[in-house]
């Protein structure tokens, strides 16, 4: 696809990227995306293992990509010792005792990732760095540039060789040859960061580190989710654990700041979450602190965020917090809000672990009907699994559940998943628990149906496979062999997730919606 910006009663519309150079084969379910974390200290030498901490900020973050994965530290004082380690698979493969030890420092960053824009090999691992006249950068990106290929010809033009497809490269390397207006080639970081942002407004949540210090960027509509953290001092956690102290939740202690994706992690490396990187905002965190250094608007005076509404569905970890509130909350909302709009008799309510459940207690408490688990997982097996044949496809469902048969026999009973994509998943189950004496099974959906593509990192199937476009729930129910189906609303969901949202500034509230009703945040020329 022959890629440029155009623009329309000045209107600037966004060319769709041709090609997309990753995405492994997948058979089930929503690919994810990644994850990004740093972490600095405040004292140098410091006595926080910085690689460590890293490591176990990108493990909380493992679900978010499994790929592959890298950390970069620094020792604050020169630019030419970054250590880096990158490689493929999981975290706790690819970084041992060993590693760590090598990876000194008193700041660092790190990746873990889903592949979404070059192929899943080592040479896309990320961060990427790059050593320019103004010192070593390291970079880790979470999302996927809309106008990826514009962007590169741009860069291309420019005579800099790039030696991937990777967007992350790409965003890099811009950084490096896109000097801020009125500035020919200095060191102003922030403002290569702006002018970067104005070029891609979609879709980046950044952690991007220099010799001393680390900037976080989230883009302009906020559609990846990005935060911040503060190191409590070893010996206030200890004596707050040991009822010593009131633990004053506003004390500015820190032994170091964090930022990440999602704040899961934060309580197992002795962080507090301290707050959101604002959609558009450029943060530096050094060892004195986490200071604004701009907010950069919405392009075409668009003047509501774009958060990706699947991070609350399915995507992140639920104890994760965005806008204010715990993502299990708003899972159990969603379930409370299907409850309202598609009840129906049944003995039990129960979920398809583990995205399903705060839904499912959530649908539980609205309709008054008791909670019951009747699958149990095995945790030995994947998000995603790929299998060679359909038969072994098939029984990949079966490999991944067991039926707790004394639950269901004899039962009726409402079965709640967060999502349903290809529609590879739900069939089997209730072959399972068919088998195991079930009397009734319904579905009852905490999304509603997949229905477009996502260009913002997500790996969804092209429409011919999302199932939604190809049954309607009567349909699907009978081909799955449920007694009914029944998703949640678009409104109801988007009301589910407003419940509880805390904001400044309520006008800005957004969340992206695209795939279930076709509306990009921006204009797409496809
Ligand atoms: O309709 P399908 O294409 O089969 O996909 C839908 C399923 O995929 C996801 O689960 P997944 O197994 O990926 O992860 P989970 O164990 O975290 O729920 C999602 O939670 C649904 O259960
Ligand atoms: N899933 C992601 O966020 C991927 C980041 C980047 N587009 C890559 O492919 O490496
Ligand atoms: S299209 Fe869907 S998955 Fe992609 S960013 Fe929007 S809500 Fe998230
Ligand atoms: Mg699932």
């Amino acid at each position: 696809m022959e890629e440029k910006t155009t623009k329309t009663n000045n209107v600037k519309k966004y060319q769709l990227t041709g090609k997309r150079f990753g995405r492994g084969a997948v058979d089930s379910g929503l690919t994810h995306e990644c994850g990004v974390f740093g972490a600095i200290a405040t004292e140098w030498p410091t006595q926080i293992d910085i690689a460590q901490t890293v490591c176990l900020g990108l493990v909380a973050l493992q679900h978010r990509g499994q790929e592959s994965a890298g950390i970069v530290t620094s020792e604050g004082n020169c630019n030419k010792n970054f250590h880096i380690h990158k490689g493929m698979g999981m975290i706790n493969n690819i970084f041992t005792d060993e590693t760590i030890k090598k990876l000194k420092g008193n700041l660092g960053i790190g990746h873990t990732r889903y592949s979404t824009s070059a192929a899943s090999e080592e040479v896309n691992c990320q961060p990427f760095v790059v050593h320019t006249i103004h010192g070593a950068i390291a970079l880790a990106h979470n999302g996927e540039l809309v106008n990826c290929d514009s962007l590169r010809n741009d860069v291309l033009g420019r005579g800099v060789g790039l030696s991937t497809y990777s967007d992350s490269e790409l965003i890099t390397q811009s950084l490096c040859v896109n000097p801020p207006v009125n500035e020919v080639n200095g060191p102003d970081w922030p403002a290569r960061i702006r002018h970067l942002m104005k070029l891609t407004p979609l879709s980046y949540s950044l952690v991007i580190m220099m010799k001393d210090k680390i900037y976080g960027v989230r883009d302009p509509f906020g559609n990846r989710p990005l935060c911040l953290g503060r190191i409590v001092p070893l010996e206030s956690s200890t004596r707050k654990a040991n009822g010593l102290t009131n633990g004053n939740a506003n004390s500015q202690e820190a032994d170091g700041y964090v930022i990440s994706s999602e704040s899961c992690g934060f309580l197992s490396i002795g962080a507090r979450y301290v707050r959101e990187v604002l959609p558009g905002e450029i943060v530096e965190i050094s060892r004195d602190g986490i200071r604004t250094v701009d907010i950069v608007e919405r392009p075409n005076g668009k003047d509501r965020q774009a958060f990706c509404i699947f991070e609350y569905v399915y995507f992140a970890r639920s104890d994760s917090i965005f806008e204010g509130q715990m993502v299990y909350s708003v899972r159990m909302q969603c379930g409370k809000q299907l409850a309202r709009e598609a009840f129906i008799e049944a003995d039990i309510v129960s979920s398809v672990p583990e995205s399903g459940t705060a839904a499912a207690h959530g649908f539980s408490r609205e309709s008054n009907i008791a909670f019951a688990e009747v699958l149990c997982k095995n945790r030995y097996v994947g998000r995603t699994f790929i299998q060679p044949s359909t038969r072994l496809r098939q029984l990949g469902v079966a490999k991944k559940f067991g039926a707790l048969s004394e639950n269901v026999a004899g039962k009726r009973l409402i079965l709640i998943d967060d999502s349903i994509v290809r529609g590879n998943t739900i069939g089997p189950i209730i072959k399972l628990l068919r088998d195991a004496g079930a009397k009734e099974v319904h579905i009852r959906i905490a999304s509603p149906p997949l229905l477009y593509p996502c260009y913002m990192g997500i790996n969804i199937p092209t429409r011919e496979e999302l199932i939604g476009n190809k049954l309607n729930p009567e349909e699907l129910a009978k081909q799955i062999n449920a007694d009914s189906l029944a998703y949640l609303s678009v409104d109801g969901l988007v009301r589910a997730v407003r419940t509880n949202l805390q904001t400044d500034n309520p006008k800005t509230i957004g969340h992206c919606t695209a795939c279930l009703t076709g509306e990009y945040p921006i204009e797409l020329d496809w």
